[in-house]
């Protein structure tokens, strides 16, 4: 890679992932930073992640040979003004926002179509900032790279194996393609969640036995509902007429299965049920990124004081380290159960067999 002095604007959840990553994959790159907190900004420079930590937007910019816009969408736009008049031609600007027409409109305005490569990790997580950032984010998410107009090839080619370099899977789009089919995996998902929590707040009693009951369906579908006001406020700002189209199809969708339902077409709903089933398992889990692979079994109870000790315990002797370990209560077991996360395929293959020796009953889901 010959770019040996990056910048970061903004260094949360993904500017610190990805800075974190480039430091795994790089250790020789000098990267300089700017964020609103300093505090946190000095406890990435004691961790080794970053060289020089930066005031504010200035002239030591000019230094770098690429920029990452890691704020929310329009705070990215608006630092571009305040880039422009201190960059040499020479330096390349990206951006990981979650939409990219308003980025790339501002582009065309200043005149930096040339020097400009829109970019967006699909990967992430409902919590915020610098100290939930890991250098896995990315691996093995789709990242999203939207060129602008007049980048040479070779800048862009460049910029596709540099993120194929920190292993995630780079994937060339048009902005404004992204940005449709985002609004209808990413956008109204987030905006089913919210409003579905909602829903739950207003129709709930005054003892609260609907937030006391929701199970696995509720929090597995609403997880992202924890997501932050401020990136999710401009992500429906800046991508608006895609959000309102997947939101019109969307009301037609509930309508119809309303419909269905006051009529009992028991038929139709069954039909509905299957086809988003049978598509829902079509999706490839190649490209659901670190997050989603967890190496998990549940265990029964020994019902004895120390029984999770003696567990621990026996992976221990067999070298296995746990990741996450904790009691849960789910209808789909009979008792309480424990469940074990590992941290790789390898190290839960043998804890299985390992406890199974020991006459466990395990569940592997
Ligand atoms: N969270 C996700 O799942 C996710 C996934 C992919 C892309 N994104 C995009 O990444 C970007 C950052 O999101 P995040 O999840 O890292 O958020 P975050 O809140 O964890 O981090 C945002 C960073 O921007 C800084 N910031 C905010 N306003 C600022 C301002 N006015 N001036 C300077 N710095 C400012 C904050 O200090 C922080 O360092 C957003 O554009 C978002 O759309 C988020
Ligand atoms: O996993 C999550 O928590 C996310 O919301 C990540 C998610 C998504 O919708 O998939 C959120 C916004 C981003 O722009 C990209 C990824």
């Amino acid at each position: 890679m010959n770019r040996n002095t990056i910048g970061f604007i903004g260094l949360g959840l993904i500017g610190g992932s990805i800075a974190k990553a480039i430091r795994e994959y790089y250790p020789e790159v000098h990267m300089m930073a700017y964020m609103r907190s300093q505090d946190t900004l000095q406890k990435a420079v004691a961790e080794g992640i970053i060289d020089e930590a930066c005031a504010g937007v200035g002239p030591e910019f000019a230094a770098c040979d690429l920029i990452f816009l890691c704020a929310p969408v329009s705070t990215n736009a608006r630092y571009l003004e305040e880039l422009k008049p201190l960059l040499p031609k020479t330096c390349l600007l990206t951006d990981v926002g979650s939409t990219k027409t308003d980025i790339h409109q501002k582009v065309e305005e200043l005149g930096l179509t040339d020097q400009f490569i829109g970019g967006h990790p699909m990967a992430g997580s409902e919590k915020t900032g610098y100290e939930n950032a890991k250098p896995h984010l990315i691996e093995n998410a789709y990242y999203i790279i939207t060129p602008g107009e007049g980048v040479p090839e070779n800048t862009v080619q460049n910029f596709v194996s540099f993120v194929a370099s920190l292993k995630a899977l780079p994937l060339v789009l048009d902005y404004r393609q992204h940005d449709f089919i985002t609004a209808c995996v990413s956008h109204l998902p987030h905006l089913i969640a919210s409003s579905l929590v909602e829903l739950v707040k207003d129709l709930d009693g005054p003892e609260e036995l609907m937030k006391r009951i929701a199970a696995g369906g509720f929090k597995d579908i609403t997880r992202i509902a924890s997501s932050s006001p401020d990136m999710w406020e401009q992500i429906c700002m800046t991508n608006s007429d895609n959000i309102l189209k997947a939101l019109d199809h969307y009301q037609q969708q509930l309508s119809r299965l309303r419909s269905e339902i006051t009529g009992k077409e028991a038929g139709k709903i069954h039909e509905f049920f299957a086809a988003s089933r049978d598509y829902r398992n079509s999706i490839p889990e190649a490209s659901a990124g670190p997050l989603k692979k967890t190496f998990a079994f549940y265990c029964d109870m020994v019902d004895e004081a120390g029984g999770i000790a003696t567990l621990a315990t026996i992976l221990a002797s067999g070298g296995i380290s746990i990741k996450n370990i904790g009691i849960i209560h789910n209808r789909e077991f009979e008792e309480a159960v424990l469940r074990v996360e590992l941290y790789e395929e390898e190290a839960y293959k043998k804890a299985v067999e390992l406890l199974r020796r020991y006459r466990y009953t395990i569940y592997e889901r």
